[in-house]
């Protein structure tokens, strides 16, 4: 069918309509005509549709940046992971921009503009930035039946061979077994970090112990991380030292207090638990809070410099109910006075937590997010509850992809 596309919509699709329903279709920009296949009409309220042929082009349609993943091939046969690939790069930041205002409009209830900042050219020097390509240091390449490798085609687990990665940093560039066979494994990660070679990882069964489960350091301005090859570690080459960089600049100093119960929730090896106590020195107080043993145990390490970090393996939603529980009143009075920085995985810290939050009733929170819908949500209850959105800044850390990362500040008003 032809479609007339009207604007984004979450998730890195877009919105048009046919015969009065709504039409969700991808590889498109907003203003285009396109001719669109339906491959989803299970819903009754909305249909799913892949671009075919553009009629009408955007004058920010541009050559995808990765041949594989183009309008030009059969949708299932299209890579998937760049979705936002034939968008110019500026307009491709305009519309992560429009999907999270959109987002904090209707679930936060709260109207604000947002730039989308791209990661500084200084922070990611292999990164091309209009092009928006040589950032990913980390790769999943898929396992065909007959032992090929590639990724998984958009909304499929078709693995689909590609003679290039262009997203990848040039080590990964360099280092991908593009037309190799890997017979019986189940994928390969490639892995980029920023001390030392990059890794190629076979990986067959991951319910087989990986023991001794090799580390790597990656190096954020001066300081160095320890962390598990296979552990989370941020995927852009630049996103570790922006975020850094953003939590520094959006915690209120005035607000800060270093003997304040601080907490770094969903703290990973420490990354922003780090930036706190390099952006207010020794005296710090801070508490990572992460619920992979692994992790917590290089946080702790990785801390070892400030005498007032520590690091504790828990779920973030039972550590709060046992600190509602068992602190006394001192420890109170330190928690209200804390600033909070969380960076929960995509489906964002949730109900639960936010309400555990809300009671403990910490003087800031900086929340790093990377769905908007998700930190729009947890927002409007932060507001129900008495906090003020009053800062935020979001970055392209994940060039043409349509995902974004958000930095927030939520303060105690009342
Ligand atoms: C988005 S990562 C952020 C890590 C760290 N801030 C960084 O930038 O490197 C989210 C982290 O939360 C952890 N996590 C997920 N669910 C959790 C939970 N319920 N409680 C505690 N940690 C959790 C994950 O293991 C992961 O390390």
């Amino acid at each position: 069918m032809t479609l007339d596309v009207e604007r984004v919509a979450h998730g890195g699709i877009f919105v048009a309509h046919h015969e009065g329903r709504v039409v969700f279709v991808a590889d498109a920009i907003p203003g285009e005509r396109v001719v669109a296949r339906i491959f989803d009409q299970s819903k009754d309220r909305f249909w799913r549709a892949e671009t075919i042929e553009v009629l009408e082009a955007s004058p920010d349609r541009r050559r995808h940046v990765w041949a594989e993943a183009s309008v030009e091939r059969a949708p299932e046969h299209r890579a998937g992971g760049a979705e936002f690939g034939h968008v110019e790069i500026t307009r491709q930041r305009a519309l992560k921009a429009e999907v999270l205002v959109d987002a904090l409009a209707r679930f936060g209830g709260v109207e604000r503009d947002v730039v989308v900042e791209p990661v500084s050219a200084s922070l990611a020097p292999d990164v091309d930035l209009d092009a928006g390509t040589g950032w990913r240091t980390r790769v999943r390449l898929h396992v065909a039946a007959d032992g090929s490798v590639g990724p998984y085609a958009a909304r499929s687990h078709t693995v689909v061979p590609v003679a290039s990665l262009p997203l990848a940093v040039p080590a990964l560039t360099a280092l991908a077994p593009l037309g190799e066979r890997f017979a019986g494994a189940r994928a390969v990660d490639l892995i980029a970090p920023s001390v030392g070679d990059a890794a190629l990882v076979v990986v067959d069964d991951e319910r087989m112990p990986r023991a001794p489960r090799p580390t790597i350091v990656e190096r954020v301005g001066d300081r160095d991380f320890t962390l598990d090859r296979d552990g989370f570690w941020q995927v852009h080459s630049g996103a570790a030292a922006t975020l850094t960089s953003a939590v520094h600049d959006l915690i209120d100093a005035e607000g800060f207090d270093p003997r304040a119960a601080n907490h770094d929730l969903y703290g990973g090896v420490g990354l922003l638990a780090a930036a706190v106590g390099d952006r207010f020195g020794d005296a710090v107080r801070i508490t990572s809070v992460e619920s992979d043993a692994r992790a917590t145990e290089h946080a702790g390490a990785n801390l070892a410099d400030w005498v007032g970090a520590r690091a504790v393996t828990a779920r973030v939603d039972r550590y709060l109910d046992e600190l509602a529980t068992s602190a006394g009143r001192a420890e109170l009075t330190r928690l209200a006075d804390a600033t909070i920085v969380l960076d929960p995985p995509r489906s964002g810290a949730g109900r639960a937590v936010v309400d555990r939050l809300a009671e403990l009733r910490p003087r800031q929170l900086v929340y790093v997010a990377c769905d908007p819908v998700a930190l729009a949500r947890d927002v409007g209850l932060l507001r129900a509850h008495g906090y003020e959105l009053e800062a935020l800044r979001a970055f392209d850390l994940f060039p043409n992809t349509h995902h974004v990362e958000a930095v927030a500040r939520l303060r105690a008003i009342v």
